[in-house]
């Protein structure tokens, strides 16, 4: 085992235990004030234990019995890197000496250190942009040059704090299958309160709620058979699998499915899956012609109450919409009606 956790902060309601394998990725799921961020602090340093072990490697970072410290190792000399959802770039560097910062504070050569935040940035395709200043750069790019900065130290264990939260909807998928390529043999923790960020990004996903891990397991076990309150109520994300058209995803049904993919190399006919949450889908009784959209027509199976919206579900998809639209479409169980999802909201993935 890599990393692993067991930490008490009483003052913030927070009892964990945590552990991930080397290469792994471990997803924190939990509603806001789970203690997601509290996790991460503990690992990378920022907070103390009152009771509890940390170790990385076999090596104890943290140690503590009854709020004494026992053990210690400060948060820079943890090898341990944490990316919040503001990047804090250094606003006097580039883009390339940002991402060269780590290796050149490892006493890497300048030149040493040049080329490995040149390789880097080709990883996350902003080589282009390598001489900027981190003001000239969009809220998307700038958290991918902070992605870049914190890998390129080579960290053993990787944090990310909610990665997508500060970003448009529009940039999520193309930034969240970018971490899944760079995620592949990291060792790495995610919190988050985003099903598809666990869904994507993670092996293995830990419920938090409450300041305790009340559930964890693989990631499509949690998904699809979730057993506490906040996996339920975030799980029933629509997936609609089919092969690879090479500019969509053509279902059973006959429907293509456009949205984003960002995987090189993906052969026509291979198989893939397209996801998006119920909340992105829009209901009409008629087509909405010349409008850029993924379309289902499809049949009226449910409407059931979800917090404050309705969940419809057709035979092909469930939507989240408002109480004045179900009444307004008229939508009872029989009731043909067309979905509608733009294809910035589809994450495309392979499998
Ligand atoms: N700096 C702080 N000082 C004291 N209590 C804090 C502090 N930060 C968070 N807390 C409390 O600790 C608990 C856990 O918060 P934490 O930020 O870890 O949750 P989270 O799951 O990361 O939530 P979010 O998604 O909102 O960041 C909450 O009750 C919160 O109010």
């Amino acid at each position: 085992m890599t990393f692993t956790l067991t930490a008490t902060v009483p003052s913030r309601g927070v009892d964990v235990t945590l552990d991930v394998p080397e290469g792994r990725t471990l997803a924190l799921l939990g509603p806001n004030g789970a203690g997601k961020s509290t996790a991460l602090g503990l690992a990378a340093g920022t907070l103390r234990p009152h009771d509890g072990e940390i170790t990385l490697d076999g090596r104890v970072l943290a140690g503590a019995r009854a709020g004494r410290t026992t053990t210690w190792v400060p948060a820079h000399r943890r090898q341990v890197a944490l990316l919040a959802q503001d990047p804090m770039l250094f606003p006097h560097l580039t883009v390339r000496d940002n991402v060269a910062f780590g290796p050149r504070a490892q006493g890497r050569s300048r030149r040493g250190a040049g080329t490995a935040a040149d390789r880097w940035l080709d990883a996350i395709g902003l080589a282009h942009l390598a001489e900027r200043r981190p003001a000239g750069l969009s809220g998307g790019q700038a958290q991918r040059v902070a992605i870049a900065r914190a890998l390129a130290a080579a960290p053993r264990l990787l944090l990310l704090d909610e990665p997508m939260a500060a970003l448009d909807v529009d940039v999520t998928p193309a930034l969240r299958q970018t971490l899944q390529h760079l995620l592949d043999d990291q060792t790495t923790v995610v919190a988050t309160h985003d099903v598809l960020d666990a869904l994507l990004l993670a092996d293995e996903v830990a419920v938090v709620d409450g300041g305790r891990v009340v559930e964890r397991g693989p990631t499509a076990e949690i998904l699809s058979r979730p057993r506490s309150a906040f996996a339920a109520s975030v799980a029933g994300l629509n997936l609609l699998s089919g092969t690879w058209t090479g500019d969509g995803v053509s279902t059973a049904s006959g429907a293509v499915v456009h949205g984003y993919a960002s995987h090189p190399g993906v052969a026509v006919g291979a198989p893939m899956t397209a996801v998006f949450r119920p909340a992105a889908v829009s209901l009409h009784l008629r087509d909405p012609h010349g409008s850029p959209r993924n379309t289902f027509r499809g049949t009226v199976r449910s409407v059931e109450p979800r917090g404050d919206l309705l969940r419809v579900r057709t035979d092909q998809l469930a939507a989240d919409v408002t109480p004045q639209a179900v009444a307004e479409l008229a939508l009872v169980p029989g009731r043909t009606v067309i979905g509608t999802v733009k294809a910035a909201e589809v994450d495309v993935y392979p499998g």
